[in-house]
């Protein structure tokens, strides 16, 4: 097994940007302190299932946060609002000081391109190499070929994979695959990183494995929302933890 080291990631591109930087603002972007506010947020699906309900929720830029719950209470639910795969049937959500409803177009994309996700299933390519599936996502944006590789290198130390950069998913144990997931959401330096059961599928050194990734990301400032029902992994950190119950949020002492 390849594994992560303890090294501070001096060679890892900086995070300067904010999420939104579209360069035609003509107001200079200001840093809001909370970098993901939920407000009233109500979500029902069309069958009539009710995901979340009346959920109130602050996360502070460069926080740690994790989202327990038990199957089916809504943490993937949390999440999805969040890079905009679904919508609230009521209530606002703003990223940043802004509100997500409100985004359109150029802005709705630059957002999903600020906001790395990482699955449990780890949604790779089959057929493209560890370093095809995190270039990819840099070729979409219309990265240089040399601009790419500047991110690439650091990015697959990072995640401890730089001698499996030219193997193919199936060449690689679990852990290694969620590790490539990891640096293809992060590769961009997004600001905000969510996991949604980053180790759901791992055994218990890989999941720390990643827990560590991801606390080194947030360690260079990247606000970190990871959801998972491993109480275990809970336990043993010291961040903040939320916690859904078919669909209502605890905050946890
Ligand atoms: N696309 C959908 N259409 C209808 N109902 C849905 C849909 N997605 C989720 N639900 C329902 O919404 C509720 C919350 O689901 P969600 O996937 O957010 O829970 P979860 O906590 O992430 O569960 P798990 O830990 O099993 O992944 C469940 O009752 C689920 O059946």
């Amino acid at each position: 097994m390849t594994t992560v080291s303890d090294r501070p990631l001096t060679s890892f591109p900086s995070l300067e940007t904010p999420v939104f930087n579209l360069g035609k603002e003509t107001q200079p972007h200001r840093q809001s302190r909370i970098m993901v506010r939920f407000h009233n947020i109500q979500k029902t699906y069309s069958n009539g299932a009710k995901a979340l309900i009346n959920l109130n929720l602050q996360v502070k830029r460069g926080e740690f946060l994790f989202v327990t719950g038990p199957s089916g209470s809504g943490k993937s639910t949390l999440l999805k609002l969040l890079y905009g795969a679904e919508k609230p049937t009521d209530g606002k959500i703003l990223v940043d000081g802004t509100d997500l409803a409100k985004l359109k177009g150029d802005r709705l994309s630059l957002l999903r391109r600020r906001i790395g996700v990482v699955f449990q299933d780890y949604k790779l390519i089959p057929r493209r190499t560890v370093y095809e599936n995190v270039a990819f996502v840099l070729w979409a944006q219309g990265y240089t070929r040399k601009e790419i590789r500047r991110r690439l290198i650091p990015t697959l130390r990072m995640v401890g994979l730089q001698d499996k950069a030219e193997c193919f998913p199936e060449q690689l144990s679990g852990g290694e695959q969620q590790r490539v997931s990891i640096a293809r959401a992060i590769v961009g330096t997004p600001p905000i990183l969510l996991a949604d059961e980053p180790t759901g599928n791992l055994d218990y050194d890989n999941s720390q494995q990643v827990i560590k990734i991801l606390k080194k990301l947030n360690s260079i400032g990247i606000t970190v929302i990871i959801t998972t029902h491993d109480e275990h992994l809970v336990r043993m950190s010291d961040n903040p933890v939320v916690q859904l119950r078919e669909g209502r949020l605890f905050h946890m002492l």
